[in-house]
């Protein structure tokens, strides 16, 4: 049986980005075989011509390491229907132009899942679909909840994928080597030796035409309820017995079940929003000033939040989730901290215990340690063991296309954990909407808000070990 890929929102930055750019590359591959179809549907009055050309010009901006040939052999396989998603006459036309088993992908904005998928369960999808919901998993808990007795309605656990990218960049793949596949982290990874635990996501990147999605989301739904958590989820789950879709969404989700939400919000949580200043020599306006953005709303551009996970392995551990946009630097990574040693045997030495980063931008993993230094062989100096990632052969979005087009749910977040980390968000929404924690203003291209800093940066450049 054929498949085909029903891009809803096909007009949209995520499909123009990063959706087509995968496309290119699976159909390249030959993973998207020649006799798929591939439709997108916006509200747009285009015909397939103009989309052609729209998705043309995506590809050129966004995949232009693919040679131009690659490119068009998509492009000359794209269909358009200008549909609106949430009237379930118009869905019924749309999936009428495909054959096949469909692979439905919801790239919509996160407050039309529930209209689109309520008008998909009344038109019905036939034996073998797949749906694949992005992120965030709906608005609320109470949302996801509706969402998932939806997707249940309409199709088995296993046919839906809800899609969180991060879990399918390299470096958050690769902390699963490096905690189950070597004897040397395992030991110390609990609350006995490690102190702390950041999870930081920096963007220099601002709203990017986004207003549409973005000003009803905000920092805490678009990052920290879903990519940060899950983050956090990998760092501190216990093994899986095996790394397949029975496994690893399981382990995930019993340790978002164990993370307490903060009690004190306002002292566990930072609330931001960009002024006008300038990102890498480039001027930025203040997020208030941009197209379609309601200043009304008070929707935040930063985020910071911090939780503990209340099991036997990590009671007492602080996890930070930092998050924002047009901020200074660019830096994605996950910070564990170590305890000092129980007893230093170096006389007047004050060393900094130990830190493990993992970068996912660029793939990367350094081990700060202290070691005796060059001069004096009884001081101590601060090192740094680094390994730096060759890039994997396929971006992110790509390998979990590919996976999802292969029917592996592995990489997708199970309707469990969507719940769960609404859960845990939801206080800090409540206190935040309640006007309980300040929006603070920071200018574009600074640190973010006053008085909280990011973590500190690496010892020094890193070298190849
Ligand atoms: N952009 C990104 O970098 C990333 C985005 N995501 C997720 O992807 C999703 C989409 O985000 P993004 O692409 O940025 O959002 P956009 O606002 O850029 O795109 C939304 C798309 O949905 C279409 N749409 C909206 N309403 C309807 C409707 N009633 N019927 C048919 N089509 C409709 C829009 O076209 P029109 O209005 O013309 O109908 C447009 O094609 C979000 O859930 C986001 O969280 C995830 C990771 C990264
Ligand atoms: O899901 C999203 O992720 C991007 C950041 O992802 P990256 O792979 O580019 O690091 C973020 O910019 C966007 O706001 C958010 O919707």
């Amino acid at each position: 049986m054929s498949r085909s890929f029903v891009v809803l929102g096909g007009t949209g930055d995520l499909t123009g980005r990063l959706l087509l750019p995968s496309l290119a590359r699976l159909h390249e591959t030959g993973v998207l075989g020649d006799e798929s179809g591939l439709l997108a549907v916006a509200r747009d009055e285009w015909d397939r011509r103009a989309y052609r050309e729209w998705a043309r010009g995506r590809l050129a901006a966004h995949a232009g390491e693919l040679p131009e040939a690659t490119r068009d052999r998509l492009v000359g396989r794209l269909d358009f229907a200008a549909r609106d998603v949430t009237d379930p006459d118009d869905l019924r036309a749309a999936l009428s132009r495909v054959d096949g088993e469909p692979v439905v992908y919801l790239a919509l904005p996160h407050t039309l899942f529930r209209p689109t998928l309520t008008a998909l369960a009344e038109v019905g999808l036939p034996e073998g679909a797949r749906v694949v919901v992005e992120k965030p998993f709906g608005t609320d808990r109470a949302d996801a909840r509706v969402l998932n007795e939806l997707l249940h309605r309409l199709l088995p656990e296993e046919a839906v994928f809800r899609v969180d990218h991060f879990l399918a960049k390299q470096t958050v793949l690769d902390v699963l080597g490096l905690r189950f596949a070597n004897r040397v982290f395992e030991p110390v990874w609990n609350a006995a030796h490690v102190e702390r635990v950041d999870i930081v996501a920096d963007e220099t990147l601002g709203l990017e035409g986004r207003a549409g999605y973005y000003d009803r989301a905000g920092a805490l739904r678009d990052m920290v309820q879903n990519h940060l958590l899950q983050l956090l989820a990998v760092v501190a789950m216990e093994p899986p017995l095996t790394v397949d879709a029975s496994s690893l969404p399981a382990r995930k989700a019993d340790v978002l079940r164990a993370v307490r939400p903060p009690a004190d919000v306002r002292a566990a949580s930072v609330r931001g929003r960009y002024t006008a200043g300038t990102v890498a020599g480039r001027a930025v306006p203040a997020y208030t000033d941009e197209d379609g953005v309601d200043p009304a709303r008070q929707t935040e551009t930063y985020a910071e939040l911090t939780v503990t996970v209340d099991n036997w392995r990590w009671a007492g551990v602080p996890f930070r989730l930092r998050s924002g946009k047009a901020l200074g630097a660019a830096r994605q990574e996950i910070v564990v901290r170590f305890r000092p040693v129980p007893h230093l045997p170096f006389l007047d030495a004050e060393p900094e215990p130990d830190v493990l980063r993992l970068s996912l931008s660029p793939d990367a993993i350094a081990l700060e340690v202290d070691l005796n230094g060059t001069g004096d062989p009884f001081d101590l100096e601060r090192e740094v063991l680094a390994a730096r990632m060759a890039p994997h052969d396929l971006p992110a979005y790509a390998l979990l296309l590919r996976e999802l087009l292969d029917g592996d749910t592995t990489p997708s977040i199970s309707d469990v954990e969507a719940e769960e980390s609404w859960r845990i968000v939801e206080p800090v929404l409540a206190a935040w909407a309640a006007g309980e924690v300040p929006l603070r203003e920071y200018p574009a291209g600074s640190g973010g808000p006053a008085g909280h800093p990011p973590p500190p940066a690496p010892a020094r450049p890193e070298t190849s070990a």
